[in-house]
């Protein structure tokens, strides 16, 4: 198991015309937790749903511990999409037993101690809790699977910033330590003191793909700072 658990070369995506990914060459390690960082339509949201495969590529290829998004690659990948995929008259506990049902690798005690810890009733169901209360149920469902591959879309926006921390923390101390987490987000330095590597992505390139204690060695500054020079408006 020492090959690289993303790989892909030359991938693109086209939606009719328009290029949301052009040629992209890059590799992740297990073991990671990675940074998904652009600006509004950089192709985040692209590169996660290919991974996951809900996306086929237009060129190019991807591969996960070795394989082409499908079947095999989906039991070992852990999805938090954009938006909730629930019914909105779920329990939480009903969700449990939904995640038990779908997934070997779910651990529902470990749900449920999340639960707790995030202050969700078992009980409740989704239509009564909060748009950040819906956000973390999801994030505790997907954390309590052991995958080997974590992808979260925007996992911390709708929550507020004390929540935030909590669920960073969540993320460090509960996941699979030989997974690896990539998460997309705008909220850089709420997420940066977790992060092993950052990718940069601009206009479907990757900009600049690197360990975040070599940014901040080489530039002297945080991610957050370099992401703000980077795509400055203007610039
Ligand atoms: N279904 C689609 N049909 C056509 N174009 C699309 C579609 N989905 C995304 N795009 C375009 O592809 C590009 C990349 O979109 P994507 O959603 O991957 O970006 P993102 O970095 O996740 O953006 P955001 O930060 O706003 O969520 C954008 O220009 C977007 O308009």
């Amino acid at each position: 198991m020492n090959q690289e658990l993303i790989t892909a070369r030359g991938l693109t995506k086209n939606y009719g015309s328009k290029s949301a990914l052009d040629h992209i060459d890059l590799t992740v390690g297990r073991g990671r937790i990675v940074g998904l960082l652009g600006p509004n339509g950089s192709g985040k949201t692209t590169f996660i749903k290919l991974l996951c495969g809900l996306l086929q590529p237009t060129s190019g290829t991807l591969e996960v511990n070795g394989n082409a998004p499908g079947v095999e690659t989906k039991s070992v990948i852990s999805y938090l999409p954009d938006r909730m995929y629930f019914a909105d008259w779920m329990k939480a506990c009903d969700l449990t037993d939904f995640f038990a049902d779908f997934y070997v690798d779910f651990d529902r005690p470990k749900a449920m101690e999340m639960f707790s810890a995030l202050g969700i009733q078992p009980n409740d169901r989704l239509k009564t809790m909060s748009k950040g209360t819906k956000e973390k149920v999801q994030l505790a469902l997907i954390m309590s699977r052991k995958a080997q591959l974590y992808l979260l879309d925007e996992p911390i926006g709708g929550v507020d910033p004390a929540a935030r921390d909590f669920i960073l923390n969540t993320i460090l101390t509960n996941y699979n330590e030989n997974g690896t987490v990539m998460l997309s987000t705008h909220l850089i330095s709420d997420i940066e003191r977790v992060l092993d590597e950052a990718i940069f992505l601009q206009n479907g390139k990757v900009v600049r793909h690197d360990t975040v204690d070599n940014i901040r060695e080489q530039e002297g500054k945080s991610v957050d700072q370099l992401f703000r020079e980077i795509f400055a408006y203007g610039s």
